[in-house]
């Protein structure tokens, strides 16, 4: 089956033991904030009062876009391949923060215009998947980005991707020189939203740039006035790093594992995955909010609140490698705080 079954994981009464274990910690109620809210999702993703996080693991999709021709973005397409060999070289932030975290990084080569060649791995080294679907999409301004099948073969590869890994919680991040056109795109498509508020600078264009780019998103959505349903949507609009992202977002949320996502982009391949199985976005952490301003837009429609707001607009997952210590905070305080009553202090407060 392409779409996996993803059931809600709601449980009124984890809800209320692990809400019950938060207040009960030695702080006035409600005094840790946004990451007692964390500390409460992770506890129902892993289904735990004492949740712990193991192995957790980066997956960076890339993949090149014949939008890009259209002159959508401020850099040439040959960026997407140097910098995913940059990722594999350890120079990339990505590689960086991965490596700071002691998150595994997994690069996906899921449709570069130059095919990575496959390389020794080392040790603890950034791996190299190759799931290429095609060299690119085609131009979406001109017709659908790709088929159905190439569309249906990219989710899937996403799928394969995660059900090899080890861990529990998945950080999603990507590459691909023209993709915040495809994150615009879905976002008008299957949100709504009118294209002016989905358009942004993405790697920086200037506002002659960014006019020139809400026009080329335009011809692509009459070119692909038909495709409404999310995977049609997908496959006209997407991007094949966006489409096996979406995979990984799927099977991650089927195994139930913690998925930490990143800015615009890793957002529009939840928001396709939400659409096919809404109970998805129970097991999302929402990383940051990027600076490109589609991204407020897109949270608003998933009901998502970030936790960092530092105008990152990278990609290739920093913001929720960022996030990540974060994650392990909620966690530690949740497993390890003292309660009123183990520390002997006195809980009992005023209305
Ligand atoms: O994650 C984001 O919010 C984000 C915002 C702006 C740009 N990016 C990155 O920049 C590239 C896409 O930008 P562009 O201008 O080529 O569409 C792609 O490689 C993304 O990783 C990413
Ligand atoms: C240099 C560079 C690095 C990136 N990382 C993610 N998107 C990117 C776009 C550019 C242009």
């Amino acid at each position: 089956m392409l779409i996996p079954e993803v059931p809600s994981i709601s449980d009124a009464q984890l809800s209320a033991r692990l809400q019950a274990r938060i207040d009960s910690k030695t702080k006035p109620l409600g005094a840790l904030g946004k990451l007692e809210v964390l500390a409460h999702r992770i506890g129902c993703i892993l289904g735990s009062e004492e949740p712990v996080l193991r192995e957790p693991q980066m997956l960076v999709c890339a993949a090149d876009h014949g939008l890009a021709a259209n002159g959508v973005s401020a850099y040439p397409s040959d960026v997407t391949w140097q910098m995913v060999e940059n990722f594999l070289a350890g120079g990339a932030a990505v590689s960086v923060l991965a490596r700071q975290n002691g998150l595994a990084l997994t690069v996906a080569d899921c449709g570069v215009a130059r095919e990575i060649p496959p390389r020794e791995q080392a040790q603890g080294a950034p791996r190299l998947v190759s799931c290429r679907v095609a060299a690119g999409t085609q131009d979406a301004s001109a017709g659908p980005a790709m088929s159905m099948a190439q569309c249906a073969q990219a989710v899937d590869n996403g799928r394969k991707i995660v059900q090899g890994m080890p861990g529990n919680a998945l950080l999603l991040g990507e590459m691909g020189i023209g993709n915040t056109s495809v994150a615009s795109l879905l976002l008008a498509r299957l949100g709504g939203v009118p294209l002016a508020d989905c358009t942004g600078a993405g790697t920086g264009l200037n506002a002659e740039g960014v006019a020139r780019k809400r026009k080329v998103l335009e011809a692509a959505l009459a070119a692909n006035a038909d495709a409404r349903e999310p995977m049609q949507a997908l496959a006209a609009l997407g991007g094949f790093e966006v489409a096996t992202l979406t995979g990984a977002v799927l099977q991650a949320a089927a195994e139930r594992r913690v998925i930490v996502v990143d800015g615009f982009i890793t957002t529009a391949a939840v928001l396709v995955a939400s659409r096919l199985q809404p109970a998805v976005l129970e097991r999302c952490v929402f990383a940051h909010r990027s600076g490109e301003p589609g991204h407020a837009h897109m949270l608003r429609l998933l009901n998502g609140e970030a936790l960092l707001d530092m105008g990152l607009r990278l990609g290739e997952g920093s913001g929720a490698a960022l996030a990540w210590p974060l994650l392990l905070s909620a966690c530690a305080f949740l497993r390890e705080m003292a309660s009123f009553e183990s520390a002997g202090v006195d809980g009992s407060h005023a209305a």
